[in-house]
């Protein structure tokens, strides 16, 4: 949770914080072709700290601790066999059912979560493939804030001054009423299907968007590192923040 006077309160309590344990689920979207970073093939398949950008998303889901009950990989429908050869490439060995992509992230987590329709109950997380450097703890604190608020999406405080553009040019915007917003992005398995039932719009960019007018949205305190690799010194800066 933020903890600056514009902390946003915790509007209303989905379910009551318990030690109960629950079934944690994760997609993982990687279905785009990257046309910002303009390398010769997806950024996520592009190499990091010596292995694709991807196999660094998927362990850091695959770890125990988190306790990940399911693990969908959702891929550009082009591109399964040439994660399928990465895999072997590089000993990518992290248990992942494959799912192909959308037109747009939407589509994609749409894709992504009909694959989850065995499942009951639960909190299932939305994470860009692209986003390699996710501390666990932030992991971890959103999957627990999705449980006992319904929905939650890691955020950090802007470090630059933002302004507004307007027909006279710009204006100052107060910053400290603004949040970046990464992901993971958390949410009660029950609350993400229905929304991602109401139709697409185009003013949708992550899954908190797609939520929001079903239900509050909780904002966890993200981290700096957790990068989204999207031109090409992001992937330098990447590098940088793994090197021991
Ligand atoms: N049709 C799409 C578009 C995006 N994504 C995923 O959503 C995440 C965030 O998107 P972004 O960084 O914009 O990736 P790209 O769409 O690949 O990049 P660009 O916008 O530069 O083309 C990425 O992991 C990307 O692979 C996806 O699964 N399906
Ligand atoms: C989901 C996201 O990473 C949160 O910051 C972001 O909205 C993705 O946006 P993009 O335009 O697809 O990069």
């Amino acid at each position: 949770m933020f903890t600056d006077s514009y902390d946003f309160p915790p509007f209303h309590t989905y379910r009551v914080s318990s030690s109960t344990p629950f079934s944690r689920f994760a997609i993982i979207v990687a279905g785009g072709t990257g046309t910002r970073m303009g390398a010769d093939r997806p950024k996520q398949f592009l190499e990091l700290a010596g292995e694709p950008v991807l196999a660094h998303t998927l362990r850091r889901f695959s770890d125990p601790g988190l306790d990940v009950q399911e693990l969908v990989l959702v891929l550009p429908s082009d591109q399964l066999a040439t994660w399928q050869i990465l895999c072997e490439q590089y000993g990518i060995t992290v248990p992942h059912t494959v799912v192909k992509g959308g037109a747009t992230r939407w589509a994609s987590v749409r894709n992504g979560l009909a694959h989850l329709t065995a499942q009951t109950s639960g909190v299932v997380a939305v994470h860009d493939g692209v986003r390699p450097l996710t501390p666990h703890a932030i992991i971890e604190a959103t999957y627990q804030a999705a449980y006992n608020h319904g929905a939650a999406v890691a955020a950090v405080v802007p470090k630059d001054s933002v302004r507004g553009l307007n027909q006279q040019g710009s204006y100052a915007l107060n910053r400290s009423r603004l949040r970046l917003v990464q992901t993971p992005q958390c949410f009660d398995l029950a609350l993400l299907r229905r929304a991602y039932q109401l139709p697409e719009l185009t003013t949708f960019t992550d899954d908190a968007s797609v939520v929001e007018d079903l239900h509050p949205i909780h904002l966890v305190e993200g981290d700096y590192r957790n990068l989204k690799i999207t031109t090409p010194e992001d992937l330098l800066l990447a590098e940088a923040l793994l090197r021991p």
